[in-house]
């Protein structure tokens, strides 16, 4: 909620402001260029930073100019104005060393003038002062309402300053250069603000006129000006301008603008006549003309400028970020949300998601289904649902998007009616720490609901890669039975070059549950891991199917249950030792053997074994690994039992537990897991990882006891685990 109100007021300030931010940035680059070009100029004394007055006075004295002005400009360039000895007006910078001149002021340019003027008052005078004062100060708020975002961004103050993890240019570069001008940007809007309020008087920037008493005015003790106490102890660098006495009468005085007071100083004595303190108002006015137009620093001027440059940038980037937003949101549905057979439910922060989401809205429609596309945060009840798809991204500390915060108070307010197949597709990226985590507890929370039935396991997308995105399509079309093309101007991806597989072995003899084994030879030796998939086109046409490959012996491997009528594994089935497939190896690297974990337990049901084979076979370097396993009958087991004892004198196989469902205590898997939940527990608790492979019926009960283990002994929800890469799954 808070998120959404700084953004839109961001967003509402820069787009009320940015032709004027244009303008005024365009000329405040060219403006800070001035104080550049003129501090390059050869008139300031090198020694100008220790000379005070009393060094400076007598040497001016000397000179046959009679002097009626002297001032400090930004650049600490000193400057008479006067008469020469022919009585002629004068004004050249001089050193205040030598009393040496040393050139002749010239005006400001012509152009700088005009730049000036437009960057000032759009040439529109008061009214042109005010809008540009409005300006900076709707600057002044896009700068605090930035900055706001980018502590939320970054969970926090003090993480105000980490990495960023680069995904897009414009909203990369949008925070990365925010953060950077985020100090120059607020300074020039603060000061540019306050310059207007004194423009316009609203601040009291009135200095007091010196009261002296000319009746105390002595003549005695004359001194020479180099011994006047004042001329002393005031340094030429704290001077803004000198009045000198008009005549040689004791009355006339010297005039001191310093910089934070005004002097009048007895000619003859060195008395001070008169000290004015100025207000604090015009302090802060000479300190903001400082710090807006960078004009006693070259240095400062330039980092002006740059900032004045990133403002641009931030115009552009910011435009860009919104732009795709609106652009992804929900357009109008055809259909609404009572009548739509399926359900499209998006949790998306930056709108790429709803990219995807469309696609599959658009391809429902070309079907002739009725489909509703719509955000998370609109779950309501849908009378007529049969098919629920949740799209979701993920943010912040494994955190819902924007517009998905209140998906889970709704769902738990509002029961389906009628049963809904669902099926969830969690966006992230692994850069962050809490890999898709909202996507898992959207599927755990829906897996919890009565109403709510599996369709296909939770899928993950990182980097909204559409190989990732494909193959959720491809499960989500073979359940529903419904085509999900994945578009090549969607996919970006090239159409897939096929293989050729040799047949090496088969056991063909289908035991009771119809199962049986394949091995293949990839020609080409294209590197293939456990866990990734075969696809294979049985029918030569669009139609893909998916196994899981297990590399035994240098050879794929997979565990195939023979469905009658069953495209795919008739097909396998038909395959005879020799004869050859087309068909490709889908990377699956989220469900590889892990590197790096102390222990692994794998759990799996019927030909969900295959995979966990392979993995078995490849654990030359004896990492403990626990098998979990659940058959119908002992018969269905025998297929493995060989391999898989051999494993465990091997070492390959720590520990094996087989659980029939239709022979000795009748028992599912996930009793076997019930039955070690300490065990489980400490596998989590020490960075070890779990992996399940079989059906969506399996992996539901075994998820809800891990839910239970893991709330109850370790504190902590089962997405914290999935989330952190300790729970994997690859079920159907
Ligand atoms: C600030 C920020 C935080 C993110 N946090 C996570 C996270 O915790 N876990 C994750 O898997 N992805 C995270 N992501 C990646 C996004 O979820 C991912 O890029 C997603 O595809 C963006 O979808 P959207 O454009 O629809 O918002 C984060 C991205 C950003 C910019």
């Amino acid at each position: 909620m808070t998120i959404s109100v700084w953004r839109y007021s961001h967003l509402a300030l820069a787009v009320s402001s940015f032709l004027l931010l244009v303008l005024a940035s365009v000329t405040g680059i060219i403006l800070a260029f001035e104080p550049v070009l003129q501090k390059s100029q050869p008139y300031r004394s090198d020694k100008f930073n220790e000379l005070t007055l009393a060094q400076t006075l007598p040497v001016l004295k000397k000179n046959d100019a009679e002097i009626s002005e002297l001032s400090v400009d930004a650049n600490q360039f000193v400057q008479i104005k006067g008469s020469d000895a022919n009585g002629k007006n004068l004004t050249a910078y001089i050193d205040p060393q030598t009393g040496k001149m040393l050139g002749v002021p010239t005006p400001q340019t012509e152009f700088f003038q005009w730049v000036t003027a437009l960057h000032r008052s759009l040439f529109l005078h008061e009214a042109g002062r005010f809008f540009i004062g409005l300006t900076a100060f709707l600057l002044l708020l896009i700068t605090v309402s930035g900055t706001l975002l980018i502590i939320q961004r970054q969970r926090g103050v003090k993480r105000f300053f980490t990495r960023i993890v680069r995904e897009n240019f414009a909203p990369y570069y949008h925070v990365v250069l925010g953060r950077l001008s985020l100090i120059p940007i607020f300074i020039m809007a603060l000061s540019g603000t306050y310059l207007s309020l004194a423009r316009f008087g609203l601040v009291a920037t009135e200095k007091v006129s010196p009261k002296i008493d000319f009746d105390a005015i002595r003549s005695k003790p004359e001194r020479t000006l180099a011994d006047f106490a004042v001329f002393q102890n005031t340094r030429l660098a704290d001077v803004q301008t000198i009045e000198f006495p008009f005549s040689e009468d004791v009355e006339d005085y010297y005039t001191l603008k310093l910089k934070d007071r005004e002097l009048t100083v007895n000619q003859l004595t060195g008395d001070i006549l008169s000290e004015n303190h100025y207000p604090t108002a015009v302090l802060l006015t000479n300190l903001s003309l400082d710090l807006h137009t960078g004009r006693t620093s070259a240095i400062w001027a330039l980092i002006l400028a740059v900032a004045s440059a990133n403002i641009l940038f931030f115009i552009y980037s910011g435009f860009a970020i919104s732009w795709k937003r609106l652009k992804n949101r929900v357009k109008k549905n055809t259909y609404s949300a009572d009548e739509s057979r399926f359900i499209i439910l998006v949790g998306s922060e930056n709108g790429s998601t709803f990219r995807y989401a469309q696609f599959i809205h658009q391809q429902l429609l070309t079907l002739g289904e009725k489909s509703f596309l719509t955000e998370l945060n609109k779950y309501a009840v849908f009378p007529k649902a049969e098919h629920l798809i949740a799209l979701t991204a993920t943010y912040g500390l494994g955190d819902a998007p924007t517009n998905a915060t209140r998906f889970v108070d709704l769902v738990e307010k509002y029961p389906q009616p009628q049963p809904v197949r669902f099926s969830v597709l969690g966006f992230g990226s692994h850069a962050y720490p809490d890999f898709c985590k909202f996507a898992f507890e959207v599927n755990q929370l829906l897996a919890r609901q009565s109403w709510a039935v599996p369709l296909v396991d939770i899928h993950t997308v990182n980097d909204k890669s559409p190989t990732d995105f494909g193959l959720w399509a491809e499960a989500w079309s073979q359940q529903t039975d419904l085509p999900m093309p994945v578009s090549l101007e969607l996919l970006k991806a090239p159409t897939p070059d096929l293989e050729t597989l040799v047949v090496t072995s088969t056991t063909k003899t289908a035991q009771p549950d119809g199962t049986f084994l394949i091995r293949l030879q990839n020609s080409h030796n294209q590197r293939v891991t456990s866990g990734d998939l075969l696809a294979i086109y049985p029918a030569n046409d669009h139609r893909e199917r998916l196994y899981s490959i297990g590399v035994v012996n240098n050879e794929l491997q997979l565990s195939i249950r023979l469905h009658p009528n069953g495209l795919g594994s008739g097909f396998l089935h038909r395959q005879s030792p020799g004869e050859t497939i087309q068909a490709r190896i889908v990377n699956n690297d989220h469900f590889h053997f892990p590197k790096t974990a102390p222990t692994v337990v794998m759990i799996a049901n019927g030909t969900g074994i295959a995979p966990f084979l392979g993995m078995i076979d490849r654990n030359t370097q004896k990492t403990p690994c626990h098998l979990y396993s659940g058959f119908r009958e002992s018969v269905s087991f025998d297929l493995y039992r060989a391999f898989l004892e051999e494993n465990r004198s091997a070492q390959q196989l720590t520990n094996l537990h087989v659980a029939y469902s239709r022979e000795g205590e009748k028992q599912y898997v996930s009793q076997l897991i019930a039955r070690d939940a300490d065990f489980i527990a400490k596998v989590l608790a020490t960075k070890g990882v779990i992996m399940i492979c079989g059906s969506l019926s399996m992996q539901k009960d075994v998820i809800a006891l891990l839910e239970t283990i893991c709330q109850t002994k370790l504190g902590k929800s089962v997405s914290f685990y999935q989330s952190h890469g300790q729970i994997l799954m690859d079920c159907y």
